[in-house]
């Protein structure tokens, strides 16, 4: 397979880009001079006590229906109040009315998306028959029922059309949900042991932000037209306090003789629409510009066990960890292909043990099913896992989740996108540390800098404040070792850390390796093509190939008396350890 991401830096900077572009308005002027416009209306009505040059109730009946004057910039309505004070107050309950309808539509469609495209199964079928509903149901004549129940009030109409227009951001946020889903840095954050709310909000959320502000853009403009047209109707209102939709219908019953009115009245409600519209329509655009293809995922949720032998063969002793006819297999259309065979190794407590083999050979499959990591077609169909002893094959989800990152770490293949650009080394080491600490803040810090210390990061104080596009390759492979350090995992996987490393910092991150096997007896699995890493640092290897293990043994025996034609093969392939033996 290849359960590998696409190539840094690519997918670790996505979501800052996505960011930044969207509000990045100064190259789109429609959508930037459509916000400023947004604004200072806004504004303007926030200030109408200020602002306004007349009390909006003030009545001078022989003044009325007077056009534009120095006096009255807008003109008087039919009872001689000053249209523009009246706009500017007017303005107060329409926008209140829409930030109403918004919250709630952002926090209904947000939190119900978030839900239904994380956890999927029966919640998200559930959520599915609330959309339908949410859909189907004739918005505008519920909110006149609401009305009528609710004595006229505007927050409960706007609370309604929140409620009921949710249904497409709901649909809108699921689907962002399942791609986000696949960037590694949620999969690097699963394996860290985060729980689910914890990764939805952290990492999940952040997220979402550019679909979500396009879609409140556009329902802002419907949440206007529906508070004004509501006002209009003479609902949700009560005159003689000021609203739109009210001087609307004044200005429209003596349209013909007095055009002017209507024209400044109905104009700030139109322009202000279509300046949600083309608000909107700019950062779909934006968003659409910087949307790329979803990066790989490193893994999904473990498949339910199944399969797995009646009677299980027993751990060997001693052993940290141990597989005993081990066996993973995919389904597809033409049943389950078994991809990892037979396996049986262990690894002792303190030992560096290498898995190698050439590329599709089953060293990931093989490593992520010690997790529950396998995509969601794969599950163990045979054999046994234990750790210290203790049966790990096919555990609940729950019960892996009590394993990843405190009994079992895991150092992903691409450790650039293993990190959330978002936040900093600090956020992220400390998230990971609170999960097996309760201390409080200055504890926690003082251990992610202790742990930086461990992973020989020069002045690691600094560096909490850093985001990970500060930082080089190298340093990134050391803070992703250090966040797999952090539950004090008595075994740690580290699936082709070096790749992506030129030689010198490659060199030393081995070294750091060996170092902390030293200093804590953790046990260490190494997956790789790489046979030089193998060389340097494994104290036994296992060769595999199309899901077999071919060999197996101590480093020294297995390079410099292979018995198997496929490991003198794969030796020799590799001219400078040939050279070096
Ligand atoms: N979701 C899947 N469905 C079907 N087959 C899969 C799936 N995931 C992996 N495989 C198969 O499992 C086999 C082993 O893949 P694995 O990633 O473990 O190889 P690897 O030895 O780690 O190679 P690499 O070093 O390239 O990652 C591959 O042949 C792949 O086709």
């Amino acid at each position: 397979m290849s359960i590998q991401a696409a190539s840094p830096p690519t997918p670790a900077f996505r979501k800052l880009r996505q960011l930044s572009a969207l509000v990045d308005l100064r190259h789109n002027a429609v959508p930037a001079i459509s916000l400023a416009f947004i604004l200072l209306v806004s504004l303007a009505v926030v200030l109408a006590d200020v602002l306004a040059p007349y009390d909006p109730l003030h009545q001078d009946l022989p003044a009325a229906l007077s056009g534009p004057s120095a006096a009255h910039w807008l003109g008087t309505d039919t009872l001689g109040r000053d249209v523009l004070s009246r706009l500017l107050h007017g303005g107060q309950p329409a926008l209140a009315g829409v930030v109403l309808a918004l919250g709630v539509f952002t926090a209904c469609g947000t939190a119900l998306g978030i839900l239904a495209g994380y956890l999927g199964g029966w919640v998200d079928r559930c959520v599915g028959i609330v959309v339908d509903m949410f859909m189907a149901l004739p918005n505008m004549v519920i909110i006149l029922a609401v009305l009528a129940v609710f004595s006229q009030s505007q927050t409960a109409s706007m609370i309604t059309l929140g409620v009921l227009a949710s249904g497409n951001l709901i649909r809108i946020v699921r689907s962002s949900v399942l791609a986000l889903k696949e960037e590694l840095y949620v999969s690097a954050a699963v394996v860290s042991g985060l729980t689910d709310a914890r990764i939805m909000a952290r990492h999940i959320l952040p997220g979402l932000i550019g679909p979500v502000l396009v879609q409140l853009s556009i329902f802002s403009g419907v949440a206007l037209s529906v508070q004004t047209g509501l006002g209009f109707l003479g609902v949700a209102s009560k005159p003689p306090a000021p609203s739109w939709g009210g001087m609307v219908g004044e200005a429209a019953e003596v349209m013909s003789a007095h055009g002017f009115f209507l024209l400044v009245t109905g104009g700030i409600i139109t322009l202000l629409t279509f300046a949600f519209g083309f608000l909107g329509d700019g950062l779909r655009d934006l968003a659409a510009e910087t949307k790329k293809q979803p990066a790989a995922s490193l893994f999904r949720k473990p498949a339910a066990r199944g399969g797995l032998s009646a009677l299980p063969p027993a751990p060997v002793p001693g052993a940290r960890l141990s597989v005993q006819d081990y066996c993973v297999g995919f389904h597809s259309d033409g049943g389950v292909k078994e991809t990892v065979r037979n396996l049986n190794w262990a690894i002792q407590p303190g030992e560096i043990l290498g898995l190698v083999g050439e590329s599709g050979s089953g060293k990931t499959v093989t490593a992520l099913s010690l997790l529950g990591l396998l995509p969601s077609n794969g599950e163990v169909t045979g054999g046994r896992a234990y750790l210290d002893g203790k049966d790990i094959s096919g555990l609940s989800e729950t019960q892996y989740e009590d394993i990843r990152g405190k009994e079992i770490g895991l150092i992903s293949q691409e450790p650039m996108v293993a990190l959330d650009p978002s936040f900093t080394i600090g956020d992220q080491l400390t998230e990971v540390l609170r999960l097996h600490h309760r201390e409080n803040r200055q504890a926690l810090k003082a251990r992610a800098l202790d742990l930086l210390h461990q992973v020989q990061l020069p002045q690691p104080e600094g560096l909490l404040s850093k985001y990970p596009h500060e930082l080089s390759g190298g340093m990134i492979q050391r803070v992703v070792i250090a966040i797999a350090l952090a539950g004090s995992p008595k075994l740690l996987i580290a699936d082709e850390l070096t790749t992506a490393l030129d030689v010198t910092v490659q060199a030393e991150i081995l070294d750091l390796l060996r170092d902390l096997r030293d200093r804590t007896g953790m046990s260490i699995i190494v997956v790789t093509h790489d046979l030089g890493v193998v060389a340097d640092l494994c104290d036994r290897v296992l060769i595999m190939s199309q899901g077999e293990i071919v060999e197996q043994g101590g480093t020294e025996d297995i390079f410099y008396s292979p018995t198997r034609d496929y490991t003198k093969k794969l030796i020799s392939s590799t001219p400078n350890l040939v050279k070096a033996l």
